[in-house]
């Protein structure tokens, strides 16, 4: 297997099984560890087989070649929570943290992502129905898709029950429980090529730094590469985060962060130019990635975990829904219509 930068932990979950034996404890504890100190992991032995994970691609590049005029008739509504349809080029700006609008207005006209997106979510979410395209337009895209949650989630549960085997003073099933994955998001994410001439300037971006919102994060990329994360020894330098065929990038969100009263990390991402190839010319590679956002229960309040406090060691955050939470954030990032 290719090795990716040191920095970035490989944990392997072929053992892991149900969960109950000394292997699963062991991948739990180094989970956690790695989750605590970098935030960013990848993920191999999940168990996925490569053809879904192809299947699923195949599915979003013949989703982003569509006609625009098709990918609007399926568009993301106007209110920003509602996080589902297609996104066309320029729409979304990802923020860190600034909550002011004429602020978020005025980063929006600079370095815009050069992106589009599709975003889906479970079929049990009331809020936030999903936006389909007309089956005639793109045969399979919704059963796919669904199959392809119903996938993520599973492993999504497994892992939630790696991190609470591995963290000091959270209960075996804790997360599970708050995570019914009804407010989980699938995301089509296609870069499309740009004369390099334009990242370096700064003219367009692909991804700007940002920590996702949720609790954690599953991202599956293709064989671009671009994906880079901060580094946990030097705050402000950013490392590489190769694509690696099999393996699943994994980081955890700010909601999880502040859950943990701080104590697992939130890390700084971004997407830039793929280092350049031979073969590239003056234009740089497309990119495909596909992340799928695990939140907790919108309704649930959550308040710091077992284990993170004590009376050396106060909370640092009230109580709060992941509902109030990831509004707040969704507001930012979405342009006004
Ligand atoms: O495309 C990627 O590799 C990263 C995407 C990402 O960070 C996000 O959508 O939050
Ligand atoms: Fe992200």
């Amino acid at each position: 297997m290719p090795s990716a930068d040191s920095a970035i932990p490989f944990i392997d979950f072929s053992e892991f099984g149900d969960g109950t034996s000394e292997s699963a404890k062991r991948i739990g504890t180094q989970l956690y560890t790695a989750c605590r100190d970098v935030g960013f992991l990848y993920i191999v032995g999940h168990g996925i087989p490569q053809e879904e994970i192809d299947g699923i691609f195949d599915m979003s590049k013949k989703f982003f070649a569509l006609p625009y005029e098709t990918k609007m008739t399926a568009p993301h509504p106007k209110e920003a929570w509602h996080h589902r349809g297609y996104s066309g080029i320029g729409v979304e700006q990802v923020s860190q943290m600034v909550f002011d609008d004429d602020k978020i207005e005025e980063m929006r006209g600079k370095g815009a992502d050069f992106k589009e997106s599709y975003d889906m979510g479970s079929e049990d979410s009331h809020k936030c129905p999903n936006v389909w395209l007309e089956d005639k337009y793109l045969p399979g895209l919704r059963s796919t898709c669904l199959d392809f949650q119903d996938t993520c989630k599973k492993l999504e549960n497994k892992v939630l029950k790696a991190l609470a085997l591995g963290m000091p003073g959270v209960p075996e099933n804790f997360f599970e429980e708050y995570h019914s994955g009804y407010d989980n998001q699938l995301r089509f994410l296609h870069y499309p090529s740009a004369p390099r001439k334009v990242f370096d300037s700064g003219e367009k971006g692909r991804i700007a730094a940002h920590t996702d919102f949720g609790t954690c994060t599953f991202l599956f990329q293709d064989d671009c590469g671009g994906l880079e994360v901060e580094s946990p020894h030097n705050p402000g330098t950013f490392l590489p985060a190769p694509p690696v065929h099999g393996a699943i990038v994994f980081n955890i969100g700010d909601f999880l962060m502040r859950w943990s009263n701080d104590e697992l990390k939130s890390t700084l991402h971004r997407v830039r130019a793929p280092p350049p190839r031979a073969d590239d010319g003056e234009m740089t590679r497309e990119r495909y990635s596909i992340p799928y956002f695990c939140s907790a229960d919108p309704e649930r309040v959550i308040d710091a975990l077992p284990g993170t406090f004590s009376e050396t060691r106060p909370k640092k955050y009230a109580p709060i829904t992941s509902r109030e939470y990831i509004t707040m954030r969704m507001n930012a990032t979405y342009a006004k219509y």
